[in-house]
C-alpha cells in the first residue's frame, strides 16, 4: 500500500471521533489533507472548527466548515492532527510544515488528541526527524547556539517564516532519550516560541496505517 493510501486510511479511521454537531480542532499536512477530504465526503455536520494553520483554514472554508475562535470556543472534544515521528508512549515530533505552535495550543484544548499517522513516522526513540523550534527571528542566533550547548545541529528553514511571523531551526542529531526534559529545556531558552517536541503533553491515540491496516495505539 502506497504512503498516500496509508494516510487516507488512518484518515478516514478518525472520523470515529468526529461527533455531529461539535466543534474539532484540526492539524495541519497532508495526512490532514487528507482528512479533511474524508470529512467531506462522509458528510458528519460539524458546528465549526478550531484551525492550526493559515493552509488549514483554507481548506476548511473550501469545504464549508465554519472556523472558530479558540478564545470563544473553550475547551474542544478532539484534536485531529497528523505527527512527523511518534514513539511507543505516542510521544511525537511535530512542525515538519512548520506549524507546531498553534498545533501545540490547539492540542492542549482538546480534551482527546487523536494522531494520524503512516507505519514510515514509527520509532522507538524520538529524534530521526530533525527537530522543529520556532524562534523569535532576532533570536535566531542566539538560540542557534544554545541549541548546539545543547548537543544538537541546528540548520535555520531558510524562506519560511511561520504564520505568527516567526522563523524555524530544525535540529539534528539531540539526543532524544528523555523528551519531556528536551521539551522543557528548550521551551526556556529565551527567544524560543515552541518546539515540535509533543511529550508533555503526547497523543491520546495514534492511528498507525500500515499494510495490515490501521492499528490503534492509546
Ligand atoms: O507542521 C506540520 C505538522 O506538524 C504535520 O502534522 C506534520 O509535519 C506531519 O505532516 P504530514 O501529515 O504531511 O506527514
Amino acid at each position: 500500500m502506497s504512503q498516500l493510501r496509508q494516510k487516507q486510511e488512518a484518515a478516514r479511521a478518525a472520523l470515529e471521533w468526529v461527533e455531529p454537531g461539535s466543534v474539532i480542532g484540526v492539524g495541519t499536512g497532508s495526512t490532514v489533507d487528507a482528512f479533511i477530504t474524508a470529512l467531506e465526503e462522509s458528510r458528519i455536520p460539524v458546528d465549526g472548527a478550531i484551525s492550526s494553520s493559515e493552509t488549514t483554514t483554507q481548506r476548511l472554508r473550501g469545504i464549508g466548515i465554519d472556523i472558530v475562535d479558540l478564545n470563544y470556543a473553550g475547551d474542544i472534544d478532539v484534536y485531529i492532527d497528523g505527527a512527523d515521528e511518534f514513539d511507543p508512549h505516542r510521544r511525537l515530533i511535530k512542525g515538519g510544515g512548520g506549524a507546531l505552535t498553534r498545533e501545540k495550543i490547539v492540542a492542549e484544548a482538546a480534551r482527546t488528541f487523536v494522531c494520524m499517522v503512516d507505519e514510515s513516522k514509527r520509532v522507538g526513540v524520538l529524534g530521526a526527524f530533525p527537530l522543529p523550534v520556532e524562534v523569535i527571528p532576532m533570536a535566531r542566533s542566539l538560540v542557534a547556539r544554545k541549541l548546539v550547548a545543547l548537543g544538537g545541529q541546528p540548520i535555520w528553514r531558510e524562506g519560511l517564516v511561520t504564520d505568527n511571523g516567526n522563523l524555524v531551526l530544525d535540529v539534528h542529531n539531540l539526543d532524544l532519550v528523555d523528551p519531556v526534559r528536551m521539551e522543557r529545556t528548550i521551551n526556556d531558552i529565551p527567544g524560543v516560541v515552541c518546539n515540535g517536541l509533543f511529550a508533555i503533553r503526547p497523543a491520546n491515540v495514534v492511528l498507525c496505517a500500515g499494510s495490515g491496516g490501521v492499528e490503534r495505539i492509546s
